[in-house]
């Protein structure tokens, strides 16, 4: 069996007549946490649907553990069996305990009572509510609500994850708690696939990623190829005077470049047929050099790149 575990060939999803997705094409293999990365509105939402066979694709191919989500048959039944999956709207029961949720959602799943309450014993504790097992949801705060959730996903001992902003809202210690049962899942083979808007929190976390922009993949790949293919490209400029920095950026940003200034520095990221001594007196600079690009750089560049 291959190592793909999940994949998207040309998928389109279009409502009405706008096009949601555009020609999607990914692949995630066994082991890696990939995150899928967009601005608000990009489709990511939409491929977590298609991927969890909750929506149909308009065309194009979906395929989890080799099998099409959205048909129902008893290998896709078993296929579910082996994916958790947390969506933004958390669907969690009020009136349950925490305990009782993640219950109801190990019947689901149909483990036996002893497992079931082994696990979700286990999961709950990983996700420190161990105190609040026995209290009604409906008195859980937003990150508690987040973790629960979480917990629920894993309490089947999926061997795939599919989260939907797992970390949006959530306080420092829970989004740490979240990120390293992350790592120690992927440790142990298991695969996840999460949308987020954090970017600090991708790059800390995730192993691949893609850049959704306006239904179409704009970036893929391992997350170390793309952010020292995009450290390639930055340029770090140092002016004699901050006068001579001023200058400079003017005329950068009149060419349409996303430039930081620090003191007497100016970064940004050139085009190939940008010659800058073309546009400032050598003479005003004292140094220039590349350098290290963050996720957050690469993404905010990328996605300005595709929108011009
Ligand atoms: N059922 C629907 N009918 C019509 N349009 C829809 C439907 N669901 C989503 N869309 C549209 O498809 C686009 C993609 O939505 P989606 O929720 O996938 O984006 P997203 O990347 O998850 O956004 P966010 O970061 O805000 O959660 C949006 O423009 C949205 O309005």
């Amino acid at each position: 069996m291959s190592d793909t575990v999940m994949s998207l060939n040309n998928v389109h999803k279009i409502y009405g007549d706008f096009k949601a997705l555009n020609g999607i094409s990914l692949k995630v293999k066994k082991g890696q946490i990939f995150g899928y990365l967009g601005p608000n509105g990009s489709g990511k939402t939409t491929t977590i649907k298609l991927i969890l066979g909750l929506i149909k694709p308009s065309s194009g191919d979906v395929r989890v553990l080799e099998q099409n989500p959205y048909i129902n048959n008893n290998n896709v039944m078993q296929m579910r069996n082996l994916v958790g999956a947390m969506l933004e709207i958390d669907g969690l029961y009020e009136k349950l305990t925490g305990l009782q949720n993640i219950l109801f959602w190990a019947n689901l799943h149909n483990m036996n009572n002893q497992r079931a309450r082994k696990s979700a014993n286990e999961v709950i504790g990983a996700m420190n509510l161990s105190k609040w097992a026995n209290v009604q949801v409906e008195k859980y705060s937003h990150g508690m609500r987040k973790r629960l959730a979480f917990a629920r996903a894993l309490v089947s001992d999926p061997q795939i994850l599919i989260l939907d902003e797992p970390t949006s809202g959530v306080d420092p210690e829970s989004r740490y708690l979240i990120r390293e049962m992350m790592k120690e899942l992927a440790q142990n083979d298991k695969t996840i696939f999460f949308s987020s808007h954090d970017l600090d929190e991708v790059q800390k976390t995730c192993s691949n990623i893609a850049i959704l922009n306006k239904g179409e993949v704009i970036s893929y790949g391992a997350l170390n190829d793309i952010l020292s293919t995009f450290g390639a490209r930055k340029l770090q400029v140092r002016l004699i005077s901050v006068e001579d920095t001023q200058i400079f950026a003017k005329k950068l940003q009149n060419f349409g470049y996303n430039i930081k200034i620090d003191g007497q520095v100016i970064s940004f990221y050139p085009k190939k047929d940008l010659n800058i001594f073309e546009i400032i007196n050598p003479q005003k600079i004292v140094d220039t050099w590349k350098s290290e690009s963050s996720l957050e750089e690469a993404y905010l560049n990328l996605v300005a790149d595709n929108n011009r």
